[in-house]
């Protein structure tokens, strides 16, 4: 079998706070292989975009390990973690985190620009990616410009600027009405397909759950098949 996107192991995490202690993850386990979809789901609260931010490096497990793309993260300084996470990971929040200063096309070429792709290459990249989310006639408006639903569409091209391996999203159309979330979700998965990519999505959406390869669920600070 291939290697794995994804693969974590033994994953805790505990906030002390004064005299308390919140084991919010207690040892998780999850294997994402190329092209899987796998939808995160459990109550609020039990740890789903702390397991996200794990995963994305942008936070280190109390204890456990985090393989991304057959590299260990936990053995890496600072800088090289960062520089994984740029090459292989892409982030989507709640909510978009656009950069409100520049414009939608700018937006997709900055996480491009800063791995060091050239600006030639990174403009072409961001115009065929706004493309297939038919953002094209938006690319040269400021995010206050644009819609709750196209603002969350180019944070998900801007996510997938760098040819990451591993997408992770955190509840990424929980912001957007019913509607909306339905379509932009399809179009999420479409490019996910369409780009081979692995991905890991939290969600509180039963119905968008269905519609990813398999689903985990969060309990008790582990991940049970759903
Ligand atoms: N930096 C922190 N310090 C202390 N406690 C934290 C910290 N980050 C998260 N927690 C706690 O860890 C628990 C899990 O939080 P997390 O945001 O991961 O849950 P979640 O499952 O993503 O919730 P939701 O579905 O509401 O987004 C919560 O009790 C939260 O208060």
């Amino acid at each position: 079998m291939s290697e794995p996107s994804l693969h974590l192991q033994g994953i805790t995490r505990t906030f002390i706070q004064g005299a308390e202690r919140l084991d919010v993850l207690r040892g998780v386990d999850l294997t994402l292989h190329p092209g899987e979809i796998v939808a995160l789901v459990g109550p609020s609260g039990t740890g789903k975009s702390t397991l996200l931010h794990i995963a994305g490096l942008l936070e280190r497990p109390t204890a456990g390990k985090v393989v991304v793309v057959g590299t260990a993260a936990g053995d890496l300084s600072d800088k090289e973690r960062t520089r994984l996470r740029l090459s292989r990971l892409g982030f989507v929040y709640q909510f978009h985190h656009l950069l409100p200063e520049f414009t939608a096309l700018e937006n997709v070429m900055m996480p491009q620009l800063i791995a060091g792709t050239g600006k030639g290459r990174a403009r072409q990249r961001a115009d065929e990616l706004l493309a297939k989310v038919g953002l094209s006639p938006r690319a040269g408006h400021r995010p206050a410009k644009l819609s709750g639903g196209e603002q969350q569409r180019v944070a998900i091209v801007r996510a997938l600027a760098n040819r990451p391996k591993v997408l992770l999203a955190d509840e990424p159309t929980g912001n957007l009405d019913e509607r909306t979330a339905d379509l932009v979700f399809g179009e999420l998965l479409h490019l996910v397909r369409d780009e081979g990519l692995s991905a890991l999505i939290a969600t509180h959406n039963p119905a968008l759950a269905a519609r990813m390869t398999r689903t985990v669920t969060m309990h008790e600070g582990r991940l049970i098949p759903a």
